[in-house]
């Protein structure tokens, strides 16, 4: 039986942090753009992150940052992933000299598998649906759009919730799943109820690819 990992984004409270961990989640993702209703400071996402136990990965997020705001934040939160939601281009995201994903910006006619061979030092790419501010949309995309064979892992996002994210997972088999809309009771205010049911509507995904 594969598990398929799971990372929940847009924390900004404590509480949150620990209900998260709770309910079975690998990755926490801490929005540093400052013009999300979800955003957090450096400072506040390396205060997030010193919750986190061994083994569940704080993800700093970035849109279109300044190379120094990402250092800055990176040298307080050392042990995160990175992963750029903006126009970065790959240059920009190799730079960080950071273990990153990239977001791919899933609409008709995007070109996945180019965008996968541009990225290549990428550890895996965050597939989520195109829209004006970039992610937390609460949309979904167009799962057929999605290649068969993706050559890098693939973390599926957009419009997850706990009612459809079985099936996302066994239609698309991704490596990972990432949800933020679809768990919160308002904008960067997670439920812990929904985080529970999302997490176990993966594993009764997983169980069923068994
Ligand atoms: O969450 C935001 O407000 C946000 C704003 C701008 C860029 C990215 C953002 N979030 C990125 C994420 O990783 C979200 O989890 C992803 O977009 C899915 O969000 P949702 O459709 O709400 O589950």
């Amino acid at each position: 039986m594969s598990r398929t990992r799971i990372k929940i984004c847009g924390l900004t409270r404590e509480a949150d942090v620990a209900d998260a961990v709770e309910a079975g989640a690998d990755a926490l993702g801490f929005v540093l753009y400052p013009k999300s209703p979800r955003a957090v400071t450096p400072e506040r996402a390396a205060e997030l992150a010193r919750r986190l136990p061994p083994f569940v990965t704080p993800v700093l997020l970035f849109v279109n940052a300044a190379p120094e705001t990402i250092a800055h934040a990176v040298r307080l939160v050392p042990q995160a992933l990175v992963q750029f939601h903006g126009d970065e281009t790959p240059e920009q995201c190799a730079a960080v000299g950071r273990p990153w994903l990239r977001a791919a910006r899933m609409a008709p006619g995007f070109d996945l598998l180019d965008f996968a061979r541009r990225h290549p030092g990428a550890t895996g790419l965050l597939l989520d649906t195109h829209v004006e501010a970039y992610g937390g949309s609460g949309k979904v995309f167009d799962w057929s759009l999605i290649p068969p064979s993706v050559p890098v892992p693939v973390v599926l996002s957009g419009g997850l919730n706990p009612a459809n994210v079985t099936d996302g997972v066994l239609r698309v088999r991704p490596w990972a799943v990432d949800v933020s809309s679809g768990v919160e009771r308002d904008k960067g205010i997670k439920d812990a109820a929904l985080m529970r049911r999302f997490c176990q509507a993966v594993r009764e995904a997983d169980a069923r690819t068994a």
